[in-house]
């Protein structure tokens, strides 16, 4: 039988292998933007990530011109993409510490890069298995976002290493009948929780049977003021609404993370454009996770689209990147291999980026708000004009 062909490791090394000098960098002028500076690796943090099996990335993203009236707002951002440790038929606990340990080491290596705020994938602690429609034994993952294990495990990350950390977690509402959330929680670099948002837009797209666990999330669009700048949360499918990203940069936010967990058929033609975009409209700064690999599940599930029954959700392909407002971005991070991307940021960009384009200034949010207002009308008609 032959065997199944190996994944591609990522369009860069693609590029690389294929295209070589002037034309590879006039390439990557077009594709990526200005060309970012790559930060030195300490020697520590590439131990950690030898012995660790994940590969670093670092790079830095400048500002347009030195201003003469604000000192510069520097912070390093480091996003974590990983593959579930152990098979999903492993006890719970064991697969979840599997996970907590491993990540572990990441954000060890992340602390020697000088990451000030790190964001792990969608559900970063369990393989993604709210997709399958299996109510057992995964509904037992759920947690307390205030003081849940991984809650607890991520406190003490933040404390030892002075990093404000955004976990995504299946929350268990233990105050509210036990209800269900797709959850991120914000972790200060004190280890306060600072808040949390819950997953505005639940998919119904594909193997991606999410609303069979959680209802639309009702925090809103919030926006957390941290030691290192203000940030939010996009949660994943939430990258494909725009008005989503919109409302985070509307209430203040200079970054925005979008914890995903995304496979290759549904969605890798859009994970380039998709952050990238919202950074330059919003004028802010995006950052993209994704989970790698292929998670399969003891029992077959279907989905009701005419493909037969199976165990896995396809494959997982990893690429964060982060994009910022002048539309330059870092390349991805693999898409076969567990990683970490430090991107070094000089908020102060954001201001300069928006006083050039003057996207905010023209948005014209009267004219719109008056026409959504209409829209979410039952009676309303499009505006259309007909030839007849
Ligand atoms: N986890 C999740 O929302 N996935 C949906 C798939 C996609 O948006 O690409």
């Amino acid at each position: 039988m032959a065997s199944a062909k190996p994944q591609t490791e990522s369009v860069e090394k693609l590029l690389e292998k294929n295209v070589k000098g002037e034309d590879l960098t006039e390439i990557k002028r077009i594709l990526y933007g200005k060309d970012l500076q790559t930060l030195k690796i300490p020697a520590e943090a590439q131990t950690l990530a030898g012995k660790h099996d994940f590969e670093i990335q670092a790079y830095k993203f400048g500002t347009i011109f030195k201003e003469q009236l604000r000192t510069p707002r520097i912070v390093r951002v480091g996003l974590i993409q990983t593959q579930i440790v152990r098979p999903t038929s492993d006890p719970l606990k064991e697969q979840r510490e599997a996970i907590y340990d491993h990540v572990a080491k990441i954000v060890e290596a992340a602390a020697y890069c000088g990451v000030n705020i790190v964001c792990f994938q969608e559900l970063w602690p369990y393989p993604f298995a709210f997709c399958t429609r299996e109510k057992q034994p995964w509904c037992e993952l759920a947690e307390s976002a205030e003081d849940g294990p991984t809650t607890q495990f991520v406190q003490k990350l933040s404390r030892q290493y002075n990093m404000v950390i955004v976990s995504s977690i299946l929350e268990r509402a233990e105050n509210l009948e036990d209800i269900l959330w797709n959850t991120t929680v914000v972790v200060s670099n004190s280890g306060r929780v600072l808040g949390k948002h819950r997953k505005n837009h639940i998919p119904r797209i594909g193997d991606f049977n999410e609303s069979h666990y959680y209802m639309e999330g009702d925090t809103g669009h919030p926006v957390f003021q941290t030691q290192f700048g203000r940030i939010a949360v996009n949660i994943c499918f939430g990258r494909h609404h725009p008005l989503n990203w919109l409302m985070f940069g509307v209430n203040g936010a200079e970054i925005v993370f979008n914890p995903s967990a995304t496979v290759a058929p549904l969605s890798e033609p859009l994970w380039g454009i998709e952050a990238r975009n919202a950074a330059i409209a919003n004028g802010y700064f995006t950052a993209a996770i994704n989970r790698v690999g292929t998670e399969t599940f003891p029992n077959e599930f279907s989905t009701g689209d005419g493909l037969p029954p199976h165990r896995d959700l396809k494959y997982f392909y990893g690429s964060s990147y982060v994009a910022a407002p002048d539309g330059s971005r870092t390349p991805g991070l693999s898409r076969i291999r567990d990683g970490l991307l430090v991107a070094e940021l000089d908020l102060n960009l954001n201001r300069q980026v928006r006083d050039y384009t003057c996207f905010q200034m023209t948005q014209r949010f009267d004219l719109y708000a008056e026409s959504l207002a209409k829209v979410a009308q039952p009676d309303y008609k499009p505006q259309i004009i007909r030839d007849n």
